[in-house]
C-alpha cells in the first residue's frame, strides 16, 4: 500500500462494502441499504398512523365521557390584607363549591374545582387533553368567565412570569408540532374584541387603543357562515406564526383589549392527504358583574349592558347544547355567532368560571356559580348513582392509561423514525458524493479512478503463479512500472504536495467502503485502469462497475462471492498502459451488453 502511495496512488482500505451484480453492472451496497432504510421508515410510519388513530379514538371517548362541554371553577386567592383572619364564605368540599351566608348554605357542582392554592400548572394539566383534541382536528373553545377582578386574565394570560393558558397553549402547539413527524402543522393567529355589538380586529396595523364608540372602520368586520357550517370572520387579520417567539409577539400585541378573543387556526397535513383545519378559541370574557351593583352610568353603563347581553346569549347557547336542543340561539349575539362552529357538534368547550373568596362579592359569586350550574344543568340535575360514578371513573382511568401508553409509544416511534431518516440522509449523501467524485474522475484526463481487487491465490492459479514469482524476485510487473509521464511528474512534485493532493482526494470519498477485501486505488496520473481493473462510473443511475474475476462471480446468485474474503489475500496495485486500456465508456458498454457467462469469460481471459 505504501508503495502505491509513493507512486501517486491512494489505497483506501474499504472494509465494509459488498458488491452485487445488478442489471449487468455492480451495485454498491449503499443502494441496497437505502432501499432497506426506506422500507423500514415506511413500516414505522404506518405503525405510527395506526397508533395515532387509536390514541385519537381513546381521547375522543375520554372527552365524551367527561363531557364535551366542561365547566371548571377557580377560586381567586384572597387579596385583602385586612380580613385574612376572616373565614371566607366560599369553601371547596368534595369537588363541590359551598357558599355560606347568614343562614344560607348553597352547593354547586362543577367538573373540576381549583381552589385558592391551585397553580397555573394545575389548571393547564386539565386543559392539555382538549388542546390535543384541537391538534387532532376538532374546534375547541376555552372561555374564562367571571366578575371583574376574579382572575380571568390571570388564568388566560398569567402575570409575573406565571404563564397562563394562552402562552402555555401556544408553547404546547409548537412543541407537539416539532415532535410529531407524522403530520406537518402550520399555525396562524387572529385576535378580536366584541365591543358594544361590533367586532374589532386587534391585529390590524396601527390599531388605536380606544374605548369609545368611535371606531376605526377598518376594524369593523362581518361574520359569515359558509355552506359547510364553518364561520368566517370576514376581513379579520390572520397572521401566520412560524415559531413560538413570533406567536408570543403577536399575542402580546393583540391583548390590549379588556375582553379578548384569540383564535389560533391549526392546519395539519400528512403526505398527499387533504389538509385538516381546526380552530382553537381562547376567550377572556368581559366582567360579568351586575350593573346595578357597579353603579355605572353613561358609556360604562352601555358597555356593561353589551357585555351582559353577550354573556347571557352565551349561557343560552351552552345550555341549549347541553340539553341537545334542536335550536341553538347562536344569532342572539356577535360573540355566539363568531364562536358558533366551535361550540356545537364535534367541538370541545371548556368554561372556567372565576369567583372571588371575598365576603363582599358573595352576590356576584352566587350569580357566577348559577351561570356555571345552568351551563352544566343536564348532568347536575341527573345525579349519577355511586356504582355508575365508580364505573365511569374506572373507564376514564383506563382511557387515560391507553392514551398515555400510546403517546409514549408514539414518542419512541418518532425517535426511531428520526434515527432512520438521519441514516437515510447520510447514505444518500454518501452515494451522491461518491457519484459526484466518480463523475469528476470521468471528466478529468489527469485523474482516473482505479479500483484494484485482491486476487485470491486459491481462486486464480495463473495469477498466483505470476504474483508468487514477482514476490520471490522482489520486483514489480511491467505494467506496474512508472511510465515516463508519471516519472516526470513525480520528479517535479514534492512529496508533501503529493500528500496534500492525496488527502484532498481521499476526502472526496468520505466514506467509500468496499468489502470483500477490495480497495480503491486512486491514481492522479494519466494512466488508467487496465482491463482487469474495475472502473466505476457515476454517469449511470446506479454505480456500476465491471466484474473482478470470473472465479469471484457466483453465477448461481449473481453476486460477487464474498466468502472469498475469508481466504488469504494479497494486494496488488496496477497502473495500466494507456495503449492497452480501452476507453471506459467503450469498456462499460461492451461488458454490459454481455451475458453473465460472457462477462465472466471475458474477465477470465483478461487475467489469463
Ligand atoms: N389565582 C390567582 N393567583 C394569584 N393572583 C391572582 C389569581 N387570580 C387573580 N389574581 C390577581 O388578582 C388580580 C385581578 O385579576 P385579573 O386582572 O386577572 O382579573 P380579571 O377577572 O381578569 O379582571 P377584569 O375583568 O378586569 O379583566 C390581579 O392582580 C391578579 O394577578
Amino acid at each position: 500500500m505504501e508503495e502505491a502511495a509513493m507512486e501517486g496512488h491512494v489505497i483506501v482500505p474499504l472494509e465494509k462494502l459488498s458488491l452485487e451484480l445488478n442489471n449487468g453492472g455492480i451495485m454498491l451496497n449503499h443502494d441496497k441499504d437505502i432501499s432497506a432504510l426506506q422500507e423500514e421508515i415506511s413500516a414505522l410510519r404506518s405503525r405510527q398512523r395506526h397508533l395515532d388513530h387509536r390514541r385519537q379514538e381513546a381521547l375522543d371517548k375520554l372527552i365524551d365521557l367527561k363531557g364535551s362541554i366542561r365547566v371548571f371553577c377557580r377560586v381567586r386567592p384572597s387579596i385583602s390584607t385586612n380580613n385574612f383572619m376572616i373565614k371566607s364564605p366560599v369553601t371547596v368540599e368534595n369537588e363541590k363549591i359551598v357558599v355560606r351566608a347568614v343562614g344560607i348554605k348553597k352547593e354547586f357542582s362543577v367538573d373540576r374545582v381549583f381552589d385558592q392554592e391551585s397553580t397555573q400548572e394545575d389548571v393547564f394539566q386539565e386543559v392539555k387533553p382538549i388542546l390535543r383534541s384541537a391538534l387532532d382536528g376538532h374546534n375547541v373553545c376555552i372561555l374564562a368567565y367571571g366578575q371583574t377582578g376574579t382572575g380571568k386574565t390571570y388564568t388566560m394570560e398569567g402575570n409575573n412570569g406565571k404563564l397562563g393558558i394562552v402562552p402555555r397553549a401556544i408553547q404546547e402547539l409548537f412543541s407537539h408540532a416539532s415532535q410529531d413527524s407524522s403530520f406537518t402543522y402550520s399555525f396562524s393567529i387572529s385576535m378580536l374584541e366584541v365591543y358594544m355589538g361590533t367586532v374589532r380586529d386587534l391585529l390590524t396595523p396601527r390599531q388605536p387603543l380606544f374605548r369609545s364608540t368611535e371606531c376605526n372602520t377598518s376594524s369593523i368586520i362581518s361574520i359569515l357562515a359558509t355552506k359547510s357550517g364553518a364561520v368566517e370572520v370576514e376581513g379579520l387579520t390572520d397572521i401566520a406564526i412560524q415559531d413560538l417567539k413570533k406567536a408570543n409577539q403577536w399575542y402580546c400585541r393583540g391583548r390590549r383589549a379588556r375582553s379578548t378573543l384569540t383564535r389560533i387556526t391549526i392546519k395539519r397535513s400528512s403526505g398527499g392527504a387533504t389538509e385538516e383545519c381546526s380552530k382553537l378559541w381562547l376567550v377572556d370574557l368581559g366582567g360579568s358583574e351586575r350593573l346595578l351593583k357597579t353603579g355605572a352610568s353613561g358609556l360604562t353603563m352601555d358597555e356593561g349592558k353589551a357585555i351582559n347581553l353577550s354573556l347571557s346569549a352565551l349561557g343560552d347557547v351552552i345550555a341549549a347544547l347541553r340539553r341537545k336542543r334542536s335550536h341553538v340561539p347562536y344569532r342572539n349575539s356577535k360573540l355566539t355567532q363568531i364562536l358558533s362552529d366551535s361550540l356545537g357538534d364535534g367541538s370541545k368547550v371548556l368554561m372556567v368560571v372565576h369567583i372571588s373568596p371575598s365576603d363582599d362579592d358573595i352576590g356576584e359569586t352566587v350569580c357566577s356559580l348559577s351561570f356555571a350550574k345552568r351551563a352544566r344543568s343536564i348532568e347536575s340535575s341527573k345525579e349519577l348513582s355511586e356504582d355508575i360514578k365508580k364505573l365511569k371513573q374506572k373507564r376514564i382511568a383506563e382511557l387515560d392509561k391507553e392514551i398515555c401508553d400510546a403517546e409514549q409509544e408514539l414518542k419512541d416511534l418518532n425517535e426511531q423514525i428520526k434515527r432512520a431518516e438521519t441514516s437515510l440522509e447520510e447514505r444518500k449523501k454518501l452515494s451522491s458524493s461518491a457519484c459526484q467524485a466518480l463523475s469528476d474522475e470521468k471528466g478529468s484526463p489527469r485523474s482516473t479512478l482505479v479500483v484494484v481487487g485482491h486476487i485470491d491465490s486459491a481462486e486464480s492459479p495463473q495469477a498466483t503463479e505470476k504474483t508468487k514469482s514477482r514476490a520471490s524476485h522482489g520486483s514489480v510487473p511491467h505494467f506496474m512500472s512508472p511510465t515516463v509521464c508519471s516519472r516526470q511528474r513525480h520528479s517535479s512534485a514534492s512529496h508533501s504536495a503529493t500528500k496534500t493532493m492525496l488527502t484532498k482526494s481521499v476526502n472526496r470519498y468520505p466514506a467509500a467502503e468496499l468489502s470483500v477485501n477490495h480497495s480503491f486505488s486512486y491514481s492522479s496520473c494519466k494512466n488508467a485502469a487496465k482491463a482487469r481493473s474495475v472502473a466505476f462510473s457515476s454517469s449511470m443511475p446506479k454505480m456500476k462497475c465491471l466484474p473482478f474475476k470470473s472465479d469471484q462471480i457466483n453465477m448461481s446468485n449473481n453476486s460477487i462471492d464474498s466468502t472469498a474474503a475469508s481466504a488469504p489475500r494479497r494486494r496488488e496495485s496496477f497502473i495500466s498502459r494507456p495503449a492497452q486500456r480501452a476507453p471506459l465508456h467503450q469498456h462499460r458498454r461492451r461488458m454490459s451488453s454481455l451475458t453473465y457467462n460472457e462477462r465472466a469469460q471475458t474477465v477470465h481471459e483478461a487475467y489469463s
